[in-house]
This record gives C-alpha cells, sequence and structure tokens, in this order.
C-alpha cells in the first residue's frame, strides 16, 4: 500500500494594497484565536497553490487577488506540525476585504508587522515581507 507522507500545503496570502499589508485574527481553534495569520487555507488534492490562495480568498474575504510572488522557505504549522505554510504576496484585483471566518482584519504598516500576535508559523516570513511590501506599486 503506498503511503503519502508528503505533509498538506496549506497557503497563506499577504495582500498588500497602497504598501500595507493586511492580516487577520482567527476565531478557532481555541489555542489560536486572537492570534493574527495571513488569510488562507488548504491545499486540495490537484489544485495548485496559487489556485488554492485564489479560491480560499474569494471564500474567506470575498475578494479576487492575484499571485505576485511566493515569499522564501516554508514552515511546519498545526497541531503537531503536520502543514507546509507556503506563504505568497498578492493584489488585489477587485473588492474589499470583509471578514467572514475571521474577528478583524487590519491593515499594517510593514515596518510594524510584529505590532500584532502573530502565530508562530507565521513570523519567518515577516522579514522578507517588510523589505518587499514598500517596493510593491499601490
Ligand atoms: N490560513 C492560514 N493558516 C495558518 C497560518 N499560519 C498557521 O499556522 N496556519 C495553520 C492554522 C491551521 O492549523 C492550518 C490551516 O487551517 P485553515 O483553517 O486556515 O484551513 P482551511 O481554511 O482549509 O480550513 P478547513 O476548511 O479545513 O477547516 O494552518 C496562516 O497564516 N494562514
Amino acid at each position: 500500500m503506498a503511503t503519502d507522507v508528503s505533509p498538506q500545503v496549506v497557503v497563506g496570502a499577504a495582500v498588500v494594497r497602497d504598501g500595507r499589508v493586511l492580516a487577520a485574527r482567527r476565531t478557532t481553534p481555541p489555542e489560536a484565536a486572537g492570534r493574527w495569520e495571513f488569510p488562507g487555507g488548504k491545499v486540495d488534492e490537484g489544485e495548485s497553490d496559487d489556485a488554492a490562495l485564489v479560491r480560499e480568498l474569494a471564500e474567506e474575504l470575498g475578494v479576487r487577488v492575484r499571485v505576485v510572488r511566493w515569499l522564501a522557505g516554508e514552515q511546519s504549522v498545526g497541531p503537531g506540525g503536520r502543514y507546509r505554510l507556503r506563504v505568497a504576496v498578492v493584489r488585489l484585483e477587485a473588492g474589499e476585504p470583509e471578514a467572514t471566518e475571521h474577528d478583524r482584519l487590519r491593515w499594517l504598516d510593514p515596518a510594524r508587522l510584529d505590532e500584532v500576535d502573530w502565530l508562530d508559523g507565521d513570523r519567518p516570513f515577516l522579514d522578507e515581507l517588510s523589505a518587499l511590501a514598500p517596493t510593491l506599486d499601490p
């Protein structure tokens, strides 16, 4: 019997608009509630990372996005580190983000991304994002 050993991928979107970065506050599970993340979710079987990100942002925030670039690296996240988190910078193509699954959204200054209590697995992406966000056109 073949065993799939590759961990499931979770994709997160760093939405950048006017040089600021969108952060979203989780409501579940209890240990992650109140902490901040990049909106996104699990990649479905047979789905590309880009397509998963576009789908998740439509579902969670009601917006259409375009992937600009993936940040370096991956992090083990979730219970027992069972998922691999990848994060991409995306731009808004249509719509205004509205929290449907999160209880709060905030646009952060890239120089002060640590103003919110990020999930641990998100922190390693912040330095690259701080450097990159101001270089993107509005
Ligand atoms: N979406 C997202 N999940 C993250 C981030 N950082 C992090 O540790 N995680 C973890 C939390 C969860 O254990 C897992 C993704 O869960 P999720 O609840 O967003 O996934 P999903 O939308 O597909 O949810 P579901 O339908 O399977 O419940 O990855 C992040 O920045 N964004």
